[in-house]
C-alpha cells in the first residue's frame, strides 16, 4: 500500500482512544494518503477506486507509541541476568564500547522491525552512548527507522561524568561536556523536523543523575528550549538512585530535576518509579510526561511505578519498553497487559482498567512526544499511524469485548500496520524489510558482543 493510495477498512471493532473513548463494534476506516479522512460505525458506500480491505474479525486501534528505548541494546541481550540496574550498568558499560554505525544499524533495524511487529508505529530511541571511534551511530538509528518504516524521536543522549567525578560509567564511555552539547545540537541541525507529519524528531537527552554533570544537564535544557525541541532523561528509576541523589544533592530525583530546569510541558521521563506524593503532584502541574517501562522495571527489580496516581494527577503517561538489554521481549504490544498487571498488584483491582492501558500505549504516548494534536488516536485529520489486530483466533476468539482480548490476552497477531498510510506489517509479516536478513544481520552484529566467559548468569542460582 503506497501513501497515496485512498483505502477504506471495513468490518472491525474500532477503539479510536479519542478525548471521548468513542468505540465503534462494527465500523470503517478510511485513509487517503497519509491521513484518517473517515472513521464511523457501519459499512461505508462503495468506492471503486479504493482498496479495500476486509478486516472483520480485527481490532483497529490506533498504531502503537513507544516513548523509551535504547535500540543499540538489541546486540547485548541476556547479560547480568540477575543483577539490578547499577550492577547491570557497570557489567554492560565495557560491552558497549565496541558499538559503531554497522552493528548499531543491525540493531536499531532488528528492534524497530521487533517493534513493528507488535504494533508500534512511533518509537523513541534514547542513544547516549557515542563511542570515540564508533562513526555516525545517530545516523544508523535514522537510517534504521527509515528502513523499516517507523516514526522516530531520536532522543541524542549524552554522558560527561566518569568515574573519576563521581559518576558511573567508566572514562571510556563518556563525552566531554561541550563536545556532547555541539554532538546534540548537529544531531537537531540534521534530522529534526518540526511538521507535523514529521518521520523524525530530535530530543535532547543527558542519560541520567549518575552520568551527567549539572552543567551538562542545565546546558541541555537551554539548547532545547532555543531550538524548540524537547527534553528526555532517566530519572526516580530506582532506590538506589534516590539514596545517591539525596546524599549528593541533598535533593529527590525530582527536587533535582526541578532545580535544573528539567520539569514542563516539553519533558518526558523515562521510569518515574520511585515518586512521593508531592513529586506526582509536581510531575502533573508541570506538565511533564512519564515513560513507564514496566517489564523493564521488573527484570531490574525496580519496582513498580505510581501509574494509577499519576493518571489520577492528570499527568502524561505513555509506555517504553525500555533497552532490550532489560526487556529482552522488545514488543509494545505486550507492555499493555504487563502495565495492566503491574498496576494492580500495586494498588488493586481497580488500578488500571484495559482501556486506560491501551491509553498509555496510543494518546498516552502522544502525549509524553508532544504528537497529541497529530496522532495517537483514530480520527479525521489525524496521520494514519494504524494497528488491525487479529482478534478471532485461538489466541482470543470468544472474548466479547475486543479490547480486553488485546489488553488481557497475548498480543494479537497483526493483520495490518499502517504508518502515515504506508504499510509496515501485512498478516504478520515486515513489509519493509526483509525479517530473514534482519535476523541474520543481528545475530552477526551481536556474535562480537558476545561475553568470553558465563557472565551474569549466577551458575551457582541455576545449578541449585
Ligand atoms: N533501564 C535503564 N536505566 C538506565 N539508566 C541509565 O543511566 N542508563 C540506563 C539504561 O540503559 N537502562
Amino acid at each position: 500500500m503506497t501513501a497515496t493510495a485512498r483505502v477504506v477498512l471495513t468490518g472491525a471493532a474500532i477503539a479510536t482512544v479519542d478525548a471521548a473513548g468513542t468505540e465503534y463494534d462494527e465500523g470503517h476506516v478510511i485513509v487517503e494518503g497519509d491521513r484518517v479522512v473517515a472513521v464511523a460505525p457501519g459499512e461505508p458506500e462503495f468506492d471503486p477506486s479504493a482498496r479495500t480491505v476486509d478486516a472483520s474479525g480485527c481490532l483497529i486501534t490506533p498504531g502503537l507509541v513507544n516513548t523509551h528505548h535504547h535500540l543499540y541494546q538489541w546486540l547485548t541481550r541476556g547479560r547480568a541476568q540477575q543483577s539490578p540496574l547499577f550492577d547491570w550498568l557497570t557489567e554492560l558499560y565495557p560491552a558497549w564500547t565496541a558499538l559503531d554505525e554497522e552493528n548499531t544499524l543491525a540493531a536499531a533495524t532488528a528492534g524497530l522491525a521487533q517493534l513493528a511487529l507488535s504494533g508500534c508505529t512511533t518509537a523513541a530511541d534514547h542513544h547516549y552512548v557515542f563511542p570515540r571511534h564508533g562513526g555516525d551511530v545517530a545516523g544508523s538509528v535514522v537510517a534504521a527507522a527509515d528502513r523499516v518504516g517507523t516514526r522516530l524521536h531520536l532522543v541524542r543522549g549524552s554522558m560527561d561524568r566518569g568515574r573519576a567525578h563521581g559518576g558511573l560509567p567508566p572514562e571510556s564511555l563518556v563525552e566531554d561536556t561541550d563536545e556532547a552539547l555541539a554532538g546534540t545540537e548537529a544531531a537537531i541541525d540534521r534530522f529534526h523536523d518540526p511538521a507535523p507529519n514529521a518521520a523524525v524528531r530530535v530530543a535532547v537527552g543527558p542519560c541520567s543523575p549518575f552520568s551527567v554533570s549539572d552543567r551538562l544537564m542545565r546546558e541541555s535544557a537551554s539548547l532545547a528550549r532555543r531550538r524548540g525541541v524537547r527534553l528526555h532523561t532517566h530519572l526516580a528509576e530506582t532506590t538506589e538512585e534516590h539514596h545517591r541523589c539525596l546524599a549528593e544533592f541533598a535533593r529527590t530525583p525530582v527536587e533535582y530535576a526541578d532545580e535544573l530546569g528539567w520539569l514542563g510541558p516539553d519533558v518526558w521521563l523515562a521510569h518515574g518509579v520511585h515518586l512521593s506524593p508531592a513529586a506526582v503532584a509536581r510531575l502533573a502541574a508541570t506538565g511533564t510526561g512519564v515513560a513507564h517501562c514496566p517489564s523493564s522495571n521488573a527484570r531490574l527489580a525496580a519496582g513498580t511505578a505510581p501509574v494509577r496516581d499519576l493518571l489520577a494527577a492528570d499527568a502524561s503517561v505513555g509506555l517504553g519498553v525500555d533497552g532490550a538489554a532489560s526487556n529482552e521481549h522488545g514488543g509494545l504490544g505486550d507492555e499493555i497487559r504487563q502495565a495492566m498487571l503491574v498496576a494492580r498488584l500495586r494498588d488493586g483491582a481497580q488500578a488500571l482498567t484495559a482501556r486506560e492501558a491501551l491509553w498509555l500505549a496510543t494518546a498516552g504516548g502522544a502525549r509524553c512526544l508532544g504528537r497529541q494534536h497529530e496522532l495517537g488516536s483514530v480520527e479525521v485529520g489525524k496521520l494514519a499511524d494504524l494497528a488491525v489486530w487479529r482478534v478471532d483466533g485461538i489466541g482470543h476468539a470468544g472474548i466479547a469485548d475486543p479490547v480486553a482480548a488485546l489488553a488481557f490476552g497475548a498480543s494479537p497477531p497483526l493483520e495490518l500496520l499502517i504508518q502515515g498510510g504506508r504499510t509496515l506489517v501485512e498478516a504478520g509479516e515486515l513489509t519493509t524489510v526483509p525479517a530473514g536478513e534482519v535476523a541474520r544481520d543481528l545475530a552477526a552484529a551481536s556474535a562480537a558482543f558476545a561475553p568470553t566467559s558465563a557472565t551474569g548468569t549466577a551458575p551457582k542460582e541455576v545449578l541449585r
